[in-house]
């Protein structure tokens, strides 16, 4: 087909892609100016002693530039490209190892890849316990796990272990989650069973109703585990990722199948006290916290009494069993607008741990840019 405008030898085209690679090799130079740069800082962390990853700095960063971006470039844009420079110059300094649910294609790999870059060293688990456990033994550097989901609420088995191990919050991310019916041919029929993650199974519980009703759901580990069994079975379908499909080989029979069409999951990095520090204030900080208070009447509500005093915003709420011998007993997941390095919140933070039976701090860390 004649297309004029993208014809090689068009001269103006020429001329323009001649610009476009004289700026390429200007951003070349100026790109390894700046991982010369970290390099430099990354010797005097080693001298120092000090951790590589600065998730505050990386948050100014991304921050900043966008603050001051002139454009045509889209605000949104700013973000992934500095996210994927950073993580290439973090590399220089040290590997970064990051553990998350896997395999290759899950939508926890995304969220880690969005929120650390690509310049990472992959440790894929087989659950989200096994993120916990490797992390805490150091086999990994940080954890990605997720928390949250629009449609479905919390991942409990993260809140639970978040109460129950050492590993502490030092970041957020949050994506887009597409679910995809995925398949080794492109047809519906002759469908025996349906196998995903039991969170992703529930999100399209509406479309897995309505156009496959009489069909089995197997729950399996993870959506990749499933588009692998789909990739061995040609009676099985998955649920995942289109990036999962395309490892697998597998068709999308179906795209976007998720009943919510904005359904988010909000994922959380964690990673050991002993071996990185609590970051410091960003400007736009998160803290996470997990409390209980006495059974009885009012309790609840004098516990955050403080966070009105005080002016500081909770931005999330939610509530666990505490499955103790008083079946009534919960814990109450927290998240407040701030870091601990600000009066108002440390103030706030103070009274808030004396009102409350249990007080733990999960962490604080800058809230996700994008
Ligand atoms: O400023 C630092 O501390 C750096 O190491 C440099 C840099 C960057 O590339 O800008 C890289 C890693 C850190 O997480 C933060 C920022």
């Amino acid at each position: 087909m004649a297309d004029s405008a993208a014809s090689p030898l068009d001269p103006a085209l020429l001329g323009l892609r001649q610009q476009i690679d004289a700026v390429d090799r200007e951003l070349l130079a100026l790109l390894n100016r700046r991982a010369s740069l970290a390099q430099e800082v990354g010797g005097i962390k080693k001298r120092e002693g000090s951790v590589v990853f600065r998730p505050e700095r990386e948050a100014q960063v991304i921050d900043g530039l966008k603050a001051s971006n002139p454009g045509p470039l889209q605000a949104d844009s700013v973000a992934p490209i500095w996210r994927e420079i950073m993580s290439a110059c973090r590399a220089l300094e040290t590997p970064t190892r990051v553990a998350y649910l896997g395999p290759a294609g899950t939508f926890s790999e995304l969220a880690a890849l969005g929120y650390f870059g690509s310049s990472i060293v992959r440790v894929p688990c087989a659950s989200i316990d096994e993120v916990f456990r490797t992390t805490t033994a150091a086999a990994a550097d940080f954890g990605v796990v997720p928390v949250e989901n629009s449609t479905e609420g919390v991942v409990a088995r993260s809140l639970d272990l978040l109460l129950t191990t050492p590993l502490f919050l030092i970041g957020e991310t949050s994506l887009f989650v597409r679910h995809n019916l995925l398949r080794q041919t492109n047809s519906l029929a002759g469908i025996q069973a349906v196998c995903a993650h039991p969170q992703a199974l529930a999100q399209c519980h509406g479309w897995l109703s309505y156009h496959l009703p009489d069909v089995e759901r197997r729950p399996v580990a993870s959506n990749a585990e499933g588009a692998r069994l789909a990739s061995l079975d040609p009676g099985l379908a998955a649920v995942a990722s289109e990036r999962a499909g395309s490892e697998f080989g597998l068709h999308v029979v179906a795209p976007a199948i998720q009943d919510d069409p904005h359904n988010r999951t909000r994922f959380v990095i964690v990673t050991h006290p002993d071996r990185h520090p609590q970051p410091k204030a960003s400007g736009h900080d998160c803290t996470s916290l997990v409390v209980s208070v006495n059974n009885r009447p009012g309790a609840v509500h004098d516990m955050l009494v403080p966070l009105k005093q005080h002016g500081v915003s909770m931005t999330r709420f939610e509530s666990r069993p505490a499955r103790s011998a008083d079946q009534w007993e919960y814990y109450f997941y927290i998240d407040l607008q701030g870091h601990p390095d600000e009066p108002a919140v440390a103030a706030a933070l103070a009274e808030l741990r004396a009102a409350c039976s249990f007080f733990k701090l999960l962490g604080t860390y800058p809230l996700d840019v994008h």
